[in-house]
C-alpha cells in the first residue's frame, strides 16, 4: 500500500466581496489529490484536499517540497501499526521534514492542504466516513449532528440595506439559526446601521454575529465594543491583530459578550498563545482553528490537547472555513459546530447534496472518507484533477 501520486492545481475562488482587510476578486485555493494504489469498490482510492479562503493557493510550496517528501517517505515507513492504513501522523512527519519551528507563515496552508487529503484517503481505505474513523480513534460516541451557521454580509458595490437583509433572509429560508455579517470596512456608523437593518430583520428568528477581520486597533475596537455591546450578538470576531493577544485581553473589559477569534492562528503554539494571553474566557468565547490553514488534522489534534490541558472543551470551537473536513471533526470530536458559506467559495464549501439545514444544523450522510463523492458539483472538479 502507498502514495503513487499527488497532484495540485489552483484554482479560482473570486468574487467581488470585500471585508475589513480584504477583497476576494483574486482570490485562489490548492485543490490537491493523494493517489494511492488501494482499490475499494473497483476504483483506485484517491483522497482529496483544498485550502479556506482567505489564503490563497499554495501550488509553489507544494510542488518545491511537500509533494516530493510525501513521494520520497519509504511506504513502509508511513503505515499504520496494523500495516492495513496510511499513519496520517507520519505521513505529516515526512512532510515536515528539515522545517525548522516557529514562523509558521503560509508554509501551514500547504501542509493542511495535504493532510486534509491523506485523511480523505485514510478514511476510504477504511471504508467508513472520517468523523466515525475519529470519534473511534478517540473512543468517543460520534455525534452526526452538527451546529453550523451562515457566513457572508459582506462589502460589495451597490449593497445596500435592502440587499443585505434579503441576503439574511435567505439563510434563515435555508434553515440557519445564527448568520454573520462584516463590520469594520465602514465608519462606525454606517455599521451600527446595517447592524440594525439585519437585526430588524431577523428579530427573534436568528442571532446575529460581526467580524471585523484583525481591522481594529485598541481603541476603535473599544469603541465598536461599546456600541455593540447594547444588541445581543452570537459573538464580536477578530477584533484587532491576530497575534495581538494583549489586545483581545483587553477588550474583555469593555465587552461582557462573547467573542470568537483563531482563524488567522496556524500551530498549536500560536493558539496555546492565544489561550494563555488572550484573555479568553473558557465560558463564553469561540475558537476558530481551522485545520486547512494550519497544518491538517495532525496539528489540530494538538490544538485540541493544548485546550484540554488549559481547561478548555472542544466544545468551544466553530472551526473558519466552511468544509466538510471540520465537519467531520466536529462529528467526530465533539467540536461546537462549523461555519458555511451558503453563497460563497463553491464548489468548495458546502454540504454533500442530500444534506438540509434544519434548525441550525446538518446531519452528516454516511459516506466513505470526507463525504466528498456526496457533493456533484465539488466531486466533478476533484476527478477532473486526478481519476
Ligand atoms: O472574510 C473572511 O476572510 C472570512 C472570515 O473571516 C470568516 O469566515 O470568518
Ligand atoms: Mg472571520
Amino acid at each position: 500500500m502507498r502514495i503513487v501520486d499527488v497532484r495540485e492545481v489552483t484554482k479560482p475562488i473570486a468574487s467581488p466581496i470585500r471585508n475589513a482587510y480584504i477583497d476576494f476578486s483574486k482570490m485562489t485555493t490548492s485543490l490537491v489529490a493523494v493517489v494511492t494504489d488501494v482499490v475499494r469498490d473497483g476504483r483506485r482510492v484517491v483522497g482529496y484536499g483544498f485550502n479556506s479562503n482567505g489564503r490563497y493557493g499554495q501550488g509553489g510550496l507544494i510542488r518545491e517540497r511537500f509533494r516530493d517528501r510525501l513521494l520520497a517517505a519509504d511506504p513502509n515507513s508511513v503505515l499504520n501499526e496494523a500495516g492495513d492504513n496510511l499513519d496520517p501522523h507520519k505521513l505529516w512527519a515526512a512532510m515536515m521534514t528539515n522545517e525548522k519551528p516557529g514562523g509558521h507563515g503560509e508554509r501551514s496552508v500547504a501542509v493542511g492542504t495535504l493532510d486534509m487529503a491523506i485523511w480523505d484517503a485514510t478514511a476510504k481505505i477504511a471504508g467508513v466516513p472520517l468523523f466515525r474513523m475519529l470519534a473511534a480513534q478517540k473512543g468517543r460516541e460520534a455525534d452526526p449532528r452538527v451546529f453550523v451557521y451562515a457566513a457572508g454580509g459582506y462589502y460589495y458595490p451597490g449593497k445596500d440595506h435592502t440587499a443585505l437583509r434579503a441576503e439574511m433572509r435567505g439563510y434563515l429560508d435555508r434553515g440557519y439559526t445564527v448568520v454573520k455579517m462584516k463590520i469594520g470596512g465602514a465608519p462606525i456608523g454606517e455599521d451600527q446601521a446595517r447592524i440594525e437593518a439585519v437585526l430588524a430583520e431577523i428579530g427573534r428568528e436568528a442571532q446575529l454575529a460581526v467580524d471585523a477581520n484583525g481591522r481594529f486597533d485598541l481603541e476603535t475596537g473599544i469603541a465598536y465594543a461599546k456600541m455593540l455591546r447594547q444588541y445581543p450578538l452570537f459573538w464580536y470576531e477578530e477584533v484587532g491583530d491576530p497575534l495581538d493577544y494583549a489586545l483581545q485581553a483587553a477588550l474583555a473589559e469593555f465587552y461582557p459578550g462573547p467573542m470568537a477569534t483563531g482563524e488567522n492562528l496556524f500551530s498549536h503554539q500560536d493558539a496555546r498563545n492565544l489561550l494563555r494571553y488572550g484573555g479568553m474566557r473558557p465560558d463564553r468565547d469561540w475558537l476558530q482553528f481551522d485545520c486547512a490553514l494550519s497544518y491538517g488534522l495532525v496539528e489540530y489534534l494538538r490544538t485540541l490537547d493544548v485546550l484540554h490541558q488549559l481547561g478548555w472543551s472542544p466544545s468551544r470551537c466553530i472551526p473558519h472555513g466552511g468544509h466538510q473536513m471540520s465537519l467531520n471533526i466536529a462529528a467526530g470530536l465533539g467540536l461546537g459546530g462549523n461555519e458555511s458559506y451558503p453563497d460563497l467559495f463553491q464548489p468548495y464549501g458546502g454540504f454533500p447534496d442530500s444534506v438540509k439545514v434544519e434548525n441550525g444544523h446538518i446531519v452528516m450522510p454516511e459516506l466513505p472518507g470526507i463525504g466528498f463523492e456526496g457533493k456533484s458539483d465539488l466531486i466533478k472538479v476533484m476527478r477532473a484533477l486526478a481519476e
